[in-house]
């Protein structure tokens, strides 16, 4: 087995969730289909709801930005023609959320929408969230040698504690001492790192990021994060220059800590 070891300034381990904590096939294929079957009907039932709207009003923001994108598809705002303009405008969103996800995009409006969507499904126990099975012996770990655990991921903060609080493993939030989402920034931006060290009270340097995603690892390397390629199956194939950059490990008992 080949081991990493964690430099001796690291006090705080930052995780990716897709394709590090959680298996692409998870978010592929139960966490999305659920929302692109159930997005219509969850429009419909909740529309009027303000946490909804809100949601609604996100992706119409985001809907502008995208305008100038091949396929964007616009949300218009409502004419005033009660029942056909609210159906053509639930429409709308559907078909945005549909263009969106077929590119896999990573905005705040989208993982917002999401997050409160699979909300239901995790807390009627009709989901569950998967993780590799090294993931919590590990994490438990690093906590009892004295390590903060925290996780960045794209998808938003509230979807994050209903996979860490509705999994195969049980409930597992209490070993997560906090969640970062988009809101703090891009994860493929380095700034987004240096705001997470402030956030948490450390210097970029006391953190060892772990993610499958090269463009992310970059921008945390930028920042002085010290970063790890996890390597699980399922994830995109690293070029050769990569697999030789990085360090990779595909198990996080991969990771040796000098404190245990
Ligand atoms: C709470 S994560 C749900 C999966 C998701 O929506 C996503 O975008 C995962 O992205 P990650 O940054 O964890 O690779
Ligand atoms: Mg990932």
């Amino acid at each position: 087995m080949v081991v990493v070891s964690v430099p001796a300034e690291v006090t705080v381990i930052l995780l990716d969730i897709e394709g590090t904590t959680t298996p692409i096939a998870f978010v592929k294929d139960t966490l999305f289909p659920y929302i692109k079957e159930n997005v219509k009907e969850y429009l419909q039932t909740h529309w009027d709801e303000e946490e909804c709207q809100q949601d609604v009003s996100l992706l119409r923001k985001q809907a502008e930005e995208d305008a100038h994108l091949d396929g964007a598809v616009p949300i218009p705002v409502a004419s005033g023609n009660a029942g056909d303009d609210l159906q053509q405008m639930i429409q709308a969103v559907v078909d945005n959320v549909y263009w969106q996800m077929s590119h896999d995009r990573k905005t705040t409006a989208l993982k917002q929408l999401q997050g409160h969507m699979w909300k239901a499904a995790f807390t009627a126990g009709r989901m569950k969230a998967e993780f590799f099975a090294d993931v919590v012996p590990a994490v438990r770990r690093w906590r009892e040698a004295g390590m903060k655990v925290y996780i960045y991921s794209s998808g938003s903060v509230e979807a994050q504690k209903l996979l860490f609080g509705h999994s195969t493993e049980g409930d597992i939030l209490e070993l997560i001492d906090g969640h970062f989402d988009t809101k703090i920034g891009h994860k493929v931006e380095s700034e987004s790192y240096r705001k997470i060290a402030d956030s948490i009270g450390c210097s970029t340097s006391n953190i060892l990021f772990l993610t499958d995603v090269t463009l992310e690892a970059s921008a945390a390397e930028e920042a002085d994060v010290h970063v790890a390629v996890v390597v699980r199956p399922g994830n995109a194939g690293l070029t050769d220059d990569e697999k030789t950059y990085y360090n990779l490990i595909t198990s996080f008992s991969e990771l040796y800590l000098p404190s245990t």
